[in-house]
């Protein structure tokens, strides 16, 4: 389980964003963050893969706080991929980095082996997500949280896209955290959908 406990969180200055927010999300799930912006959808997903720390509770996996260091069971994907990879790296180094990646996994995420060679600036978005993708997913995490991770992308590599992480986390039971500002696609592919902003929130006591 994923677990976030009692968390209060607020950037520097700023007033809290929650205060004493829970969330639990199992192997099996896929979890979609609603709210209109600003509302801390962004700063819950680095919050949950352990970018930031929170000020008051924890942030849990099977009941033990994410690692301080070392890879982390919750791997983050992220809504501009060309600014999670070294733009000096190949893309065959950048996933190295990860360890070992299958060729399967390579093959169904529909990674050319000529994209390899090539620099992060030599890729489109979507081309350069997908390497994202299977990078977070070489180093076997329990749970991936995806921020916006498809709007810049067309509708068809959108959906390929999707359909392959449904696939691939169910193969692998590894629960995912979604946020999108479509609703249509998170009522797609999430199971359940937790609204930051809704007065019968899951946490009522979030909000600051
Ligand atoms: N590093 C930071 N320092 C100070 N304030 C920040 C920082 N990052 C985000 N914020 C503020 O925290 C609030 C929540 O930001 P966040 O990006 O988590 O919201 P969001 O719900 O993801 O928004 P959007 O839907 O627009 O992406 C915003 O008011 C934002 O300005």
């Amino acid at each position: 389980m994923l677990e976030a406990c009692n968390i209060t969180y607020a950037h520097p200055g700023a007033a809290p964003l929650y205060r004493g927010f829970s969330l639990s999300v199992a192997p099996d799930e896929r979890v979609a963050i609603s709210a209109p912006s600003g509302f801390g959808k962004t700063t819950l997903c680095r919050l949950l893969a352990g970018y930031e720390r929170p000020q008051k509770g924890e942030v849990l996996v099977d009941g033990e706080p994410l690692p301080k260091r070392g890879v982390c069971p919750v791997q983050m994907i992220w809504q501009h991929p060309e600014t999670a990879v070294d733009p000096r790296m190949r893309m065959a180094n950048t996933l190295a980095e990860a360890g070992e990646v299958p060729d399967r996994l390579l093959d169904d995420l529909g990674i050319r082996r000529t994209w390899l060679s090539r620099y992060p600036h030599e890729l489109s978005g979507g081309e350069l997500q997908r390497f994202c993708i299977a990078r977070a997913l070489a180093v076997r995490p329990r749970y991936l949280v995806a921020d916006e991770i498809s709007t810049m992308l067309d509708a068809v590599t959108q959906a390929q896209i999707w359909r392959f992480l449904v696939a691939e986390t169910e193969r692998q039971g590894i629960g995912l955290v979604l946020v999108s500002h479509s609703p249509a696609l998170a009522e797609r592919v999430a199971t359940r959908v937790v609204r930051l902003d809704a007065e019968e929130a899951t946490f009522p006591s979030s909000l600051s």
